[in-house]
């Protein structure tokens, strides 16, 4: 049998906003990555593009696409906006598109956003001790509301994949904006 996979988390630690050790990737995503995603895009524009809007600690302890395995990660939102839209992921459905996640949120407070393949969408409080199943089929985003740092946990299987593009096209059918110091849904 191999163990190779065996005992490598003894050097991994978590916390409510890092992953931290040796087999740890990060991945930072600035607005420069992100213009597509918001409404206003007139507004990320004139928005310095190497502002950091959220970060991913990654611990991938077997290969991309394997069978069975599973992936972890914890992400941090910044607080912010472009225009009146909150901070947000890029959002995604998975490539192989019945496999499911875990969230769980750690600090702060956002929403989880929610949509079918028909563009039917919900949202779900995230805060901290939040629990989210998210079945296969299902894209999801998860938006910082708070006017602190947003973090959550996630987990998921390693053959699970990104298909951002679908988003990138079409985004999600909701939106979470500010009116009036209060948050608000809207719809596309
Ligand atoms: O991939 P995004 O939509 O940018 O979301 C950011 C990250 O959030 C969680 O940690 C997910 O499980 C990751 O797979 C994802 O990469
Ligand atoms: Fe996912």
């Amino acid at each position: 049998m191999d163990f190779k996979y065996g005992n490598p988390t003894p050097e991994i630690v978590f916390d409510a906003k890092n992953l931290s050790g040796k087999p740890i990737e990060k991945i930072e995503r600035k607005i420069m990555d992100l213009n597509m995603i918001f409404k206003d895009k007139g507004a990320s524009e004139t928005m310095d593009q190497n502002q950091i809007v959220y970060e991913v600690d990654c611990y991938f302890p077997v290969e991309n696409d394997t069978e069975g395995g599973l992936f972890f990660g914890i992400t941090r939102i910044k607080p912010g906006k472009v225009g009146d839209e909150y901070f947000m992921t890029k959002g995604h459905f998975h490539s192989n598109r019945d496999r499911g996640e875990f969230y769980w949120g750690l600090e702060g407070e956002g929403q989880l956003l929610l949509m079918d393949e028909k563009r039917r969408a919900r949202t779900e409080v995230i805060k901290k001790g939040s629990v989210h199943y998210i079945p296969g089929y299902i894209a999801h985003r998860v938006v910082n509301t708070g006017d602190t740092e947003l973090s959550f946990g996630a987990c998921w299987p390693s053959d699970a994949g990104h298909d951002y593009a679908s988003i990138e096209e079409k985004g999600f059918s909701i939106r979470i904006v500010q009116k009036n110091g209060e948050q608000h849904i809207i719809k596309e």
